[in-house]
C-alpha cells in the first residue's frame, strides 16, 4: 500500500490518517475535506502530504481511499472518485450505517467494475473535528467490514491487514446484520441518551435542580447525547427499518415495566434489573466485546506511585509482552484496579502465577 486517500478529514478521516501515518508507515496521504482548516493544520503536521478541496486526479494513484463523510455524502463520494481512480484501488467508507450507502450504489456496483468494501470502524468518541482525531483510536476495537458477495479475497484480505496493521480487530458482517447489530448496541442507545436529556430539560422547573444535581449515573447513561447531531440525524435516516424495530422492542419493554411497577409486581421488577446486572456484569470494560477472546486479568493494588512500573517490569523480566495495560476506575471495583491484556492464555496463566506469589489479588482471570 504506497498511497492513501482520505475524504473528510474529521475525528475518524483525521484518526485513520495519524493511525495509517504513525503504525503503518504510510508516507503518501492525500485528504480531501469542504472545511481547509483541518487539511492545512494536518499538512502542517506532516501527517498528510497534500490536500485538495475538489475531487480529481489527485486520487488517480491511489491505492486505497477511506470516505470518512457524514454517511449521506458517502455514495456520493463514491460516484465522483469513481472517474478518477485505478482499477485495483479499494474504496472504503467509515459510515456508522450500511443498507443505505450500498442501495444507492447498486446500479453502479452492477454496472462497474471497482473494489467498494464497506467498513465500519466500532470505535469513535462524542467529540468530532480533525482536532480530536487521534492515532490509537482505533486499537483494540472491532472493525467491521461488509463486503459484496463479488468482492475479490485478496482485496478484502488487503483492507483486513490494514485494519490489523492500525490495532483494530476485522470482523466481517453482511451490511443488513451490521445494520441490525448496529441499531440495537448504538444508535438507539445514542436515542434514548438525548431522550433521557431531553426529558430532565422539559422536566426540571426554574430552580434548576435537576440540572444541579443529575450525579454519576445520569451523566454515564448520557455522555454520548453530546456526539454530534448532524452525525446521529445522517444515522437516523439511512437506518430507518432498523432503528424501529429496535424502538419498538424498547417500548414493549418500557411498556410491560411500566405495567409491574403501577402494579407493584415485586418479582417482575427485582428480575428486570437482576437479569440486566447478570447480563451487564458479563461486558468488560476494556476487551472489546464477544467476538474475539481476550486474555486479561484484574489486579487490586495500592493506588501509589510506580506500581503499574513495578508490575510491568516484573512480567518483562519473565518475557511476558503486555497487549494492554491501565487503571479502571468503575463501579464494579470501587477503588480502581490494574487491568493487564496478554497476548494469548499462556502469558495469562504466568502472570498469575507470579502475582499470585507476590500476594496480589487476582479478581478476574
Ligand atoms: N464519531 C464517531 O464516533 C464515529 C463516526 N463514524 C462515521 O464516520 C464518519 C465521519 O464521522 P466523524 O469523523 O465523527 O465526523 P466529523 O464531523 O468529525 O468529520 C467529518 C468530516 O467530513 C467533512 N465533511 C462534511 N461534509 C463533507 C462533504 N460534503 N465533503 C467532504 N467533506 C465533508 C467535515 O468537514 C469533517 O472534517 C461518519 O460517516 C460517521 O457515521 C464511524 C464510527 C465512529
Ligand atoms: O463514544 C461512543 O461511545 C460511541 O458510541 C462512538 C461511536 C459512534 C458512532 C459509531 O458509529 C461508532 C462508535
Amino acid at each position: 500500500m504506497n498511497k492513501v486517500g482520505i475524504i473528510g478529514l474529521g475525528l475518524i478521516g483525521g484518526s485513520l490518517a495519524k493511525a495509517l501515518k504513525q503504525k503503518c508507515n504510510i508516507n503518501d496521504i492525500i485528504a480531501m475535506d469542504v472545511e481547509s482548516n483541518a487539511l492545512e493544520k494536518a499538512l502542517n503536521e506532516g501527517i498528510i502530504n497534500d490536500f485538495t478541496t475538489s475531487i480529481d486526479e489527485h486520487f488517480s494513484d491511489c491505492d486505497i481511499i477511506f470516505i470518512c463523510t457524514p454517511v449521506k455524502q458517502i455514495s456520493s463520494y463514491v460516484k465522483k472518485l469513481l472517474p478518477f481512480i485505478k482499477d485495483d484501488c479499494i474504496l472504503t467508507d467509515v459510515g456508522s450505517t450500511k443498507s443505505a450507502i450500498l442501495n444507492e450504489l447498486n446500479v453502479i456496483l452492477d454496472s462497474t467494475n471497482f473494489h467498494f468494501i464497506g467498513g465500519h470502524p466500532m470505535t469513535g468518541s462524542e467529540k468530532a473535528g480533525y482536532s480530536a482525531s487521534r492515532g490509537h483510536l482505533f486499537e483494540n476495537a472491532y472493525y467491521i467490514l461488509t463486503p459484496q458477495p463479488s468482492t475479490p479475497k485478496e482485496k478484502i484480505d488487503q483492507l483486513k491487514s490494514i485494519v490489523v496493521s492500525i490495532g483494530a480487530i476485522p470482523v466481517i458482517l453482511s451490511p443488513q446484520y451490521h445494520d441490525l447489530v448496529t441499531a440495537s448496541i448504538s444508535h438507539v442507545p445514542h436515542v434514548l441518551a438525548a431522550a433521557l436529556v431531553n426529558m430532565v430539560k422539559a422536566l426540571d422547573s426554574t430552580d434548576k435542580y435537576m440540572h444541579k444535581l443529575a450525579a454519576g449515573g445520569f451523566k454515564d447513561i448520557t455522555r454520548i447525547a453530546s456526539s454530534s447531531p448532524e452525525m446521529w440525524h445522517n444515522i437516523c435516516m439511512t437506518n430507518q427499518k432498523e432503528i424501529l424495530y429496535v424502538i419498538d422492542y424498547l417500548i414493549e419493554i418500557l411498556t410491560r415495566f411500566s405495567s409491574a411497577v403501577r402494579n407493584k409486581e415485586d418479582d417482575y421488577i427485582w428480575n428486570f434489573f437482576n437479569s440486566a446486572k447478570q447480563y451487564r456484569d458479563t461486558f468488560s470494560s476494556r476487551s472489546p466485546g464477544p467476538f474475539m477472546k481476550t486474555y486479561e486479568i484484574i489486579v487490586d493494588v495500592v493506588d501509589e506511585p510506580g506500581i503499574i512500573a513495578s508490575i510491568a517490569t516484573l512480567l518483562s523480566k519473565h518475557g511476558i509482552n503486555i497487549k494492554n495495560i491501565g487503571i479502571i476506575n468503575s463501579r464494579e471495583y470501587e477503588n480502581g484496579v490494574l487491568q493487564i491484556v496478554f497476548d494469548d492464555e499462556k502469558s495469562q496463566e504466568k502472570s498469575v502465577k507470579l502475582l499470585e506469589e507476590m500476594n496480589y489479588v487476582i479478581y478476574k482471570k
